[in-house]
């Protein structure tokens, strides 16, 4: 018998099993990512987000933290045709409701279809199709999460040592460990600070590169990550990461448009313009940059031609939409530190090397 439900804006409320108890709504999104189950549950982009895996079966190799993102689990809620119990448990003892035993490629399809939607999930002895259905009413647009950085950045800056070769001032706007960890382990000493910080503590620490991380939510939103670009582009080497390219095209007079369902997944073929190489990627976004403003298009989704890589003639910028840090995912695209690094040391960014 069914102990938990998932309500679709679309109308449909879908019967399944509780592996972790609770009420919840968010904006229903999937991923086609078939491992690296801890990677994407604690990736801070998720945050507001329910995320069901199409992969059917979840948690084959157990849960360990030296695989999280984060200090915590972020989407709303999960979803899978199987989760094993020992994700079941992990998620419950982060609160945070589970449920399986229902049709996801019914709910991939839909999406894909529909696009992202939003969605109530009411799971656990106590849970109704009503209660789903009234936590879906509560659900509000991505977009309307106004202060959605506060909700995943740091509070206070902290610096992640990597030998003092460089110093780079990271901008934390829901940032994935790994991308401060693969600056540090190049030598560069990453000062993580808050997604509202002001441009004088930015020109203080004197950085080599100003690095706007990933993060959850609407570009749009993260208006002082965007002042802060503004005021400091062509004084100090820039880069950034999927919602940092965003923002760094925004600051350059760009901008970005919600996509239909996005893409998660770690397969994204991406074309480098200049040398015509394809790499797999990893991905996780639901918006992208529609207009790159005075940047360049360098590199583009082999799919649907969306912008992939970003760069400038005038000044040393290098974004990404895509996470060349991977985890989950393929390392392809890792020497993408080391052109960040490459271009802090040079203030100048030489041509596209293939990464
Ligand atoms: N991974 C990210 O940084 C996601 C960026 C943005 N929140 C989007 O959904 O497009």
């Amino acid at each position: 018998m069914a102990d938990a439900y998932v309500a679709l804006a679309d109308g449909r409320v879908f019967e399944a099993r509780a592996r972790a108890p609770g009420r919840t709504r968010g904006e229903l999104v999937f991923t086609t990512a078939y491992t690296g189950y801890e990677e994407s549950l604690t990736d801070p982009s998720y945050e507001e987000q329910v995320l069901t895996f199409s992969y059917p079966l979840i948690g084959n190799y157990g849960v360990r933290d030296e695989r999280f993102e984060s200090d915590r689990v972020h989407p709303n809620a999960a979803i899978a045709r199987e989760f094993t119990d020992d994700v079941a448990e992990w998620l419950e003892s982060e609160g945070v409701p589970a449920v399986d035993h229902l049709d996801t490629r019914d709910i991939v399809t839909s999406v894909r279809e529909e696009g992202a939607m939003a969605c109530g999930i009411a799971a656990g002895p106590d849970a109704t199709p009503e209660a789903a259905k009234e936590e879906l009413e509560g659900c509000v647009e991505m977009s309307d999460h106004l202060d959605i950085g506060k909700q995943v950045s740091t509070d206070e800056p902290y610096t992640v040592d990597g030998g003092g070769e460089y110093d780079v001032a990271l901008v934390d706007c829901g940032m994935k460990g790994s991308i401060s960890s693969s600056l540090a382990e190049r030598g560069a000493d990453v000062h993580v600070l808050p997604y509202d910080v002001d441009a004088e503590t930015v020109t203080d620490l004197d950085p080599d590169v100003l690095f706007i991380s990933n993060g959850p939510g609407d570009p749009a939103n993260f208006e002082s990550a965007q002042a802060l670009v503004e005021k400091l582009s062509g004084e100090i080497p820039l880069a950034g990461i999927c919602l940092g390219q965003q923002i760094v095209a925004r600051a350059f007079g760009g901008d970005t448009e919600k996509m239909a369902f996005g893409h998660h997944g770690v397969n994204q073929p991406v074309r480098d313009l200049e040398t015509g190489q394809v790499v797999m990627t990893t991905q996780n976004h639901g918006y992208s940059v529609a207009d790159p403003g005075d940047l360049q298009v360098t590199q583009v989704n082999v799919n649907d031609d969306t912008a992939e890589g970003l760069e400038s003639d005038e000044c040393a910028v290098v974004t990404r939409q895509y996470h060349p840090e991977a985890n989950p995912g393929p390392n392809d695209s890792l020497s993408f530190f080391d052109d960040v690094l490459e271009m802090a040391e040079n203030g100048s960014r030489t041509p596209a090397t293939a990464d």
